[in-house]
């Protein structure tokens, strides 16, 4: 089933009652009984949503479930109190009386008094590694952990419960049922009638129970944040770690190895024949260690190009009459500002012509009355230098299948801020990013940006591959062994997809090397590499979108690659046979049709 996500703070009717539905499962409550340990219950709680659609922590779910409990148990108190009045402070009280009358009962008063109520008591979700000292009253009455400046005790109603006159209870034993008890603060509402109490009573939990989960939020981002730079930082020793053994092997067998960080180049000398991939598993004979990937050329690269094209055939979705629009591609080109009008378009136009259905530009306020001029079929935002960029970007990411970052950026501190914002909501969504012309200019900067990503695709140009290669590396490029360096580069980014254009175009993702040696022309008009990006932003949805089957577990970007590359040559030789010297790359787009239809559907 589809995941909803659902890592926004509030829980919608129908979610929390799925997760009452499973909390309320017999085993799940045979489990939390008496179980002073529990955070694996709830692992299995959040799981099972998971499988009901809902994507959830087992710490929210458990969250979800003390809020619950906790406005059950005031609302049951009231009850007791008020004749049943208080039944509609709690939205999912039948629900929760109908689970909770087969557990343990509890005094509830005794739950409200301390503040503490009774998730603990009940459930025993003391969390297993919360060994810190208590922080706050809070903190110290539950066991709960995490975030000290969550007001967790918001949730409690501020107001006290309160007591009408006349209803057969004595303001004491309203207060609770032992007068031995300590006596609650005096009633500060007793004279406001019991509709207006119950309803600020409403207004201010709900405000209570919202303020939480947006901290809860924060918290998760500030965890995925501290989750990604872990995980860049891995990435980081596992090439030092590469290097070292690659040392070790090839120079001094006993020497200790020297960590350099960028990596040093290897040394070792290329075998390669031109259009004969070079395969992992040469370097590694050669003491060149690479970071494992899941996907790998296999047999395909041992014969090149030939053997990769039917799979780009096979990424192709079929057209027909049960598709709606948008299902084969909504692409986003993030790009476009006053001296740079053409490149993203010329990138969008190449995905919807390619067969996006949908193509976003999100440029600047100048270049979109352009870029609107040029096509009604693009749709362009402009936002991208406007003070809240990210946040417009941001809320069209869920509807995109892949972003193309670059064409037309230019290098104005502001855009590329925004740029690298975007780029890593995008990778969050886990969606396919295709970085050329400025936006490579970004990575060179900070290739953190996007070094680990495997859905990660760099388009440089000869001098873009230099500029990336020498910030890598921190030593001038040896031009002499362009496959060598291109695999050099690919690992060092984390065995991204890098594909060098030029006379030849080498893709890699550092396992192995394909060339493409599509014939083109000697014509080098301005916006062939937007015309690439563009059309490799829906090849890599397509691709990504495919089964292993029919990428024959061939990396997807690396397939996706091959497609643009391929089709962007014949586009220009097609341009360059009716145009000749006149060749632009408006000439070239208009050819897409044809050479798509030749290359990839005969
Ligand atoms: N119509 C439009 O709106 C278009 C806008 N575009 C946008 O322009 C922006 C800047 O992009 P960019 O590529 O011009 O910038 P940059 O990387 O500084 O390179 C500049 C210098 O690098 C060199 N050079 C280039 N290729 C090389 C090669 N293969 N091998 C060797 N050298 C090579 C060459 O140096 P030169 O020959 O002058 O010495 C060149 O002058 C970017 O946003 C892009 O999207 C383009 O898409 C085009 C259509
Ligand atoms: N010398 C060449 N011979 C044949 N094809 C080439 C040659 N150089 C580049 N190409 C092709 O042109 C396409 C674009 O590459 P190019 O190097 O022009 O990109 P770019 O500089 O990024 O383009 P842009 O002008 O859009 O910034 C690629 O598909 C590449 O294969």
């Amino acid at each position: 089933m589809l995941a909803i996500s659902t890592r926004g703070f509030l829980w919608s009717d129908v979610e929390t009652r799925t997760l009452l539905n499973i909390w309320g499962e017999q085993d799940i409550q045979t489990a939390l009984d008496g179980n002073f340990r529990n955070s694996h219950v709830y692992r299995d709680v959040a799981r099972r949503l998971g499988e009901m659609g809902f994507e959830r922590t087992p710490e929210q779910c458990r969250v979800r479930i003390k809020s619950l409990k906790r406005q059950f148990l005031l609302a049951k108190e009231g009850n007791l109190r008020n004749n049943g009045q208080y039944h509609k402070i709690c939205k999912f009280y039948d629900a929760m009386e109908r689970i909770l009358s087969s557990r343990p009962q509890i005094d509830p008063q005794e739950l409200l008094d301390s503040g503490a109520v009774g998730d603990e008591t009940m459930d025993g979700t003391e969390e297993e590694e919360d060994t810190d000292p208590p922080q706050h009253p809070y903190l110290e009455s539950t066991g709960e952990c995490s975030y000290p400046e969550t007001q967790v005790k918001m949730e409690y109603p501020p107001i006290p419960i309160p007591v009408t006159v006349g209803n057969g209870y004595s303001s004491q034993s309203a207060s609770g049922p032992s007068s031995s008890r300590p006596k609650r603060p005096k009633k500060r509402h007793a004279d406001l009638p019991l509709d207006s109490l119950m309803e600020r009573f409403l207004e201010q939990s709900a405000e209570a129970e919202q303020s939480f989960y947006q901290l809860e939020e924060q918290r998760l981002q500030v965890e995925d944040r501290r989750r990604e730079a872990e995980h860049a930082r891995e990435l980081h020793m596992l090439q030092v770690l590469g290097q070292m053994f690659s040392s070790i092997a090839t120079r001094n067998p006993v020497a200790p190895a020297t960590t350099a960080m960028p990596p040093a180049r290897n040394t070792m000398e290329s075998t390669m024949q031109p259009g004969v991939p070079m395969s992992a598993s040469s370097h590694m004979m050669r003491g060149r260690s690479f970071i494992e990937r899941s996907f790998s050329l296999g047999t395909a690269a041992r014969t090149g190009m030939d053997d990769i094209l039917p799979l780009v055939k096979n990424i192709v979705p079929p057209l027909t009459s049960k598709k709606h629009k948008g299902q084969d591609g909504r692409i986003g080109i993030i790009g476009g500002c006053q001296e740079y009008t053409g490149a993203p378009y010329f990138a969008a136009i190449s995905a919807l012509k390619v067969g996006a259905d949908l193509s976003h530009v999100f440029c600047t306020k100048d270049a979109a009355i352009v870029i609107k001029s040029y096509s009604p079929e693009l749709i362009v935002h402009p936002v991208l230098d406007s003070p809240n960029a990210v946040e417009e970007i941001e809320k069209w990411l869920p509807r995109l299948h892949s972003l193309v970052v670059g064409p037309g950026l230019g290098r104005d501190d502001k855009l590329l801020k925004n740029a690298k914002e975007v780029i890593e909501k995008s990778k969050a969504r886990d969606i396919p990013i295709v970085i050329d012309a400025d936006g490579l200019w970004l990575v060179a900067q900070q290739p953190s940006v996007i070094q680990g990503y495997q859905k990660g695709i760099l388009t440089p140009n000869y001098m873009e591959f230099t500029r990336l290669y020498e910030a890598m590396y921190h030593e001038p490029l040896d031009s002499s062994d362009h496959q060598r360096s291109a695999m050099e580069l690919s690992v060092a980014m984390g065995n991204l997809t890098v594909v060098l254009k030029g006379e030849e175009d080498l893709i890699t993702d550092g396992n192995k090397v394909i060339l493409c040696r599509q014939e083109g022309s000697g014509r080098r008009c301005g916006g062939q590499g937007d015309l690439l990006s563009g059309s490799l932003g829906v090849l890599a949805h397509w691709a990504y979108a495919s089964s292993a089957d029919m990428t024959k577990s061939v990396n997807p970007s690396v397939v996706a690659a091959f497609g643009a590359c391929s089709l962007t040559r014949q586009c220009n030789k097609q341009a360059f046979h009716k145009h000749g010297r006149a060749t632009t790359t408006t000439d070239m787009i208009q050819e897409i049709s044809s050479a798509f239809k030749k290359l990839f559907e005969s």
